[in-house]
């Protein structure tokens, strides 16, 4: 009988319920159910809907019932960073702040003169993003003491979600790398640094690896959908789930392009030396404790804040063709400064950025696009030139997976800035990964070579060769 696992992968402007089983050699994909994800204010600060979210997944879960379809098990995926806190009856003592929230402005500086940059890198080897878990934690000691001292229980986003499924709890271990608050040698909460931090031990749970089954769903949900399922932990860093889905690893670059670029190779090892730290690069935890050696680039956020800005009058793919429209336009922008993160309007910022620094101002939909598209590509090509520096090797590829490696005319300057072949897909890779784990866990996959090989075997990637382009 054939086994479908459920895949829910959230990214920090979509997600999507997928259906994955395995038939003649190849995984098969079925979108059931795909939502907006929009950050909202709550209490002053800015917010994931993490309720609206939770509905969206229930209304997922019951079109299988359309389709007759009852899946064996469920795996939930997320963006990272982010986190409730519970008390001791289960009760939400926090919202789901979105890491966007301007709570952590001048924090990471304030956790710097208790625990040096340095040392926390040694001990950590996470990138220093203003947002990450320590820092969010520590602006919340700092505001609201007495939260933080009744709080039982820590929960990542996928974590809380799957507590609302099975009323169990567990903290998996590729998301909470990301906290900045695990060793990457012990592979464990960092204690000592919790204690200088002040920020109480006892709601960190035992960190599981992916392939761990967290429980069954409740019996409440079970008699709403009418069927029960495994909730597997997959990589529920969403950035996890996809770098499992990179069909050929070795020798090669991977670009998770979505919300955030998040570009890096894959290691064995943390890799915490001077240079890495000066280039800010991360060693996130992956699956069977591999690192997902990366950093972030801001990514196609951008480009979805310009669409916004725009009152949603372009599509993306409107966006790609008006942008070739403009060969000839070319501005750059730091997409790494932090005025890119939530300005008030994207694209006033982006022309202010420009006339700032006496450039050309974009000032059609157009140029704005292209001028995005060109200076991410540009983001990319340093990005890779500081990997091949810090690995004092060459990478022949660059697989560009996720939403935007439908971008075609990213993808061609992506190739002609780097001098580099590069692959396009899988768009969903997020999911992939996420189904390729849960398989794993109900024995329909052996391992992650198995995994990648049955990938290779069931999706197209398009190839993009460098060309000289006319000065
Ligand atoms: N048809 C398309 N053409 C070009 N870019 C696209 C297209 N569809 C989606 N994208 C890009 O993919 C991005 C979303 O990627 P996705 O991986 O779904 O994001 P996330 O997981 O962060 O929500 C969009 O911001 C957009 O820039
Ligand atoms: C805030 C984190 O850096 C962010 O979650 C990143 O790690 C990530 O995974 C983003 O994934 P998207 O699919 O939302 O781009
Ligand atoms: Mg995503």
């Amino acid at each position: 009988m054939t086994k479908y696992s459920l895949a829910v992968d959230i990214g920090a402007s979509s997600g999507r319920l997928i259906l994955g089983h395995v038939e003649n050699g190849k995984l098969q994909l079925n979108e059931i159910h795909r939502f907006d994800n929009n950050i909202v204010k709550r209490n002053e600060h800015f917010c994931w809907d993490i309720e609206a979210l939770f509905q969206e997944i229930k209304v997922g879960i019951n079109k299988c019932n359309e389709l007759n379809i009852k899946p064996e098990s469920i795996g939930i995926d997320t963006w990272a960073v982010d986190f409730v806190l519970l008390d001791e009856n289960d009760n939400l003592l926090t919202d789901a702040v979105a890491y966007r929230d301007p709570r952590t402005d001048g924090i990471m500086e304030e956790v710097f003169e208790i625990m040096s940059k340095e040392k926390l890198y040694l001990e950590t080897g996470i990138q220093f993003q203003k947002f990450n878990t320590i820092y969010q934690l520590f602006a919340l000691k700092k505001k609201s003491p007495e939260v933080i001292d009744k709080a039982k229980s820590f929960l990542m986003i996928p974590e809380y979600l799957n507590f609302l499924l099975t009323g169990k709890k567990a903290n998996e271990y590729t998301n909470a790398t990301s906290t900045q608050l695990v060793n990457a040698f012990t592979k464990q909460w960092d204690y000592e640094l919790l204690a200088k931090l002040g920020i109480n031990k006892e709601m960190f749970l035992e960190i599981q690896p992916p392939k761990e089954v967290v429980g069954t769903l409740s019996e409440e949900l079970v008699s709403e959908f009418g069927f029960d399922m495994k909730v597997v932990l997959p990589a529920t860093h969403d950035t996890g789930s996809a770098v499992i889905s990179v069909p050929e690893i070795e020798e090669t670059v991977y670009l998770s392009s979505g919300t955030w670029s998040l570009i890096g190779v894959e290691n064995h090892f943390p890799i915490c030396v001077p240079k890495a730290l000066k280039y800010n690069f991360t060693n996130e935890g992956g699956l069977d404790y591999r690192f997902r050696f990366l950093k972030n680039i801001m990514g196609l956020w951008m480009i979805q804040e310009v669409k916004r800005n725009y009152h949603d009058n372009y599509s993306f793919a409107e966006f790609v063709t008006l942008a070739e429209k403009e060969k000839n336009f070319q501005s750059f922008v730091n997409v790494d400064d932090d005025r890119f993160l939530k300005p008030e309007n994207m694209v006033k910022e982006i022309q202010q950025y420009c006339q700032q620094t006496n450039q050309q101002i974009p000032l059609t939909p157009g140029q704005i696009a292209k001028c995005v598209y060109d200076s991410l590509a540009n983001s990319y090509k340093r990005a890779i030139n500081e990997i091949e520096e810090i690995f004092e090797k060459s990478f022949s590829r660059i697989n560009v997976i996720g939403g935007g490696c439908q971008n075609e005319m990213l993808n061609q300057m992506i190739a002609n800035v780097t001098n580099k072949e590069v692959c396009a897909g899988p768009i969903e890779a997020t999911a992939i990964g996420n189904l390729v784990v849960q398989l794993m866990a109900l024995e329909e996959v052996e391992d992650i070579q198995q995994a990648r090989a049955l990938i290779k075997n069931s999706f197209e990637v398009k190839t993009y060769k460098p060309q000289y382009v006319r000065g």
